[in-house]
């Protein structure tokens, strides 16, 4: 193969580089997605149907979801009868096209537009890393030179406000909280005059992942979405869902529930390094349309990368 790569990465790049890192990262579908994948097409296979069946198996493993899978493996036959393939490593090209088609237009950063503050609403349940996802942020923000002040509005989860308070402590940043039980939307209120007079660039906001039944989740996340909004008729700017990815499937059901409840700007897919369901991101991306803003690929305070649709199919993909 030429040391360019369609992406534009070269190939020493793809192994020892971001690609080598992420795929790394990505151990558990690895094993299982990607090393079968490299079974499949990189070796000399006749293109039968027994090809395209333990392809469509493979994906299948992997999360990507009935109706993506179909949508997938069908382009390659059809392009196959069409005689447009030839031959396995061709299957391969087209299968990595199919992806990036799927996932590019998904690959649209948070950008902290100038208005002041700019302000994150962090909703997910309990579980999924959303205390986590939001001391990564504001780590990665304040990397960025921007200031950050974060709101602990889960007042429902007892451990909530001290596991915030001890992030923002480590990050050296400050952090708006009462008490548990308090009513959350008071918080917010607070944090967000708090947020004006300290001029801060960030307002992050932890809500609540569960609360006694779920339409009083839902219920108190539509009232401090109210609060903020009359705060700031703008805001909140960017309303980010965390997902668990090992979740698979699931993940889309709270999809569901949350964008209709608070209308969900942008996701974070967490625990990516620990899945072999890497391939969610697919169905993610195909079933729903919203931009993947992170993903979240290990407990460390590094681990929360920005979305890049073609280094995550490089990822995914084995070395050709
Ligand atoms: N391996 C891995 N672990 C993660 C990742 N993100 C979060 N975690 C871990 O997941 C666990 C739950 O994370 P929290 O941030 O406490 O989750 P939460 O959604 O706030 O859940 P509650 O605190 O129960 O509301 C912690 O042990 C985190 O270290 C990730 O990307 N990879």
């Amino acid at each position: 193969m030429s040391p360019s790569h369609p992406s534009g990465q070269t190939e020493k790049n793809r192994s020892t580089g971001l690609f080598g890192r992420l795929r790394d990262k990505l151990a558990a579908t690895q094993r299982s997605f990607t090393r079968g994948l490299s079974d499949l097409l990189l070796g000399n296979r006749a293109l039968d149907d027994t090809l395209f069946e333990e392809l469509e198996t493979l994906l299948l493993s992997a999360d990507v979801g009935v109706e993506t899978t179909r949508h997938l493996v069908s382009s390659i036959t059809d392009q196959v009868s069409r005689k447009q393939l030839k031959d396995a490593p061709a299957v391969y090209g087209a299968l990595r096209q199919g992806m990036l088609a799927i996932l590019e237009p998904c690959d649209r950063r948070l950008t902290i537009a100038p208005e002041r503050p700019f302000v994150i609403m962090v909703v997910g349940v309990n579980g999924v890393g959303k205390t986590t996802t939001i001391a990564k942020l504001a780590n990665h923000l304040k990397n960025k030179g921007l200031t950050v002040t974060l709101a602990a509005a889960d007042t429902f989860r007892a451990a909530a406000i001290e596991q915030l308070k001890t992030w923002a402590g480590r990050l050296d940043i400050p952090v708006i909280a009462q008490h548990t039980g308090a009513d959350a939307a008071a918080v917010v209120h607070d944090a967000m005059n708090a947020a004006v007079a300290r001029k801060a660039d960030v307002l992050i906001v932890d809500t609540a992942g569960r609360q006694h039944t779920q339409e009083g989740l839902m219920d108190e996340l539509r009232k401090i979405r109210r609060v903020i909004n009359k705060t700031r008729p703008d805001a909140p700017h960017e309303v980010l869902l965390v997902l668990d990815a090992g979740t698979g499937q699931n993940a889309l059901s709270q999809l569901k529930h949350f964008r209709e409840a608070v209308g969900v700007t942008g996701l974070a897919l967490t625990k990516l390094d620990g899945t072999a369901k890497g391939g969610i991101l697919l169905a993610m991306a195909r079933q729903t349309g919203l931009p993947i803003r992170f993903i979240g690929v290990g407990e460390g305070m590094d681990d929360l990368r920005e979305f890049n649709a073609a280094e995550y199919v490089d990822a995914l993909l084995p070395a050709p």
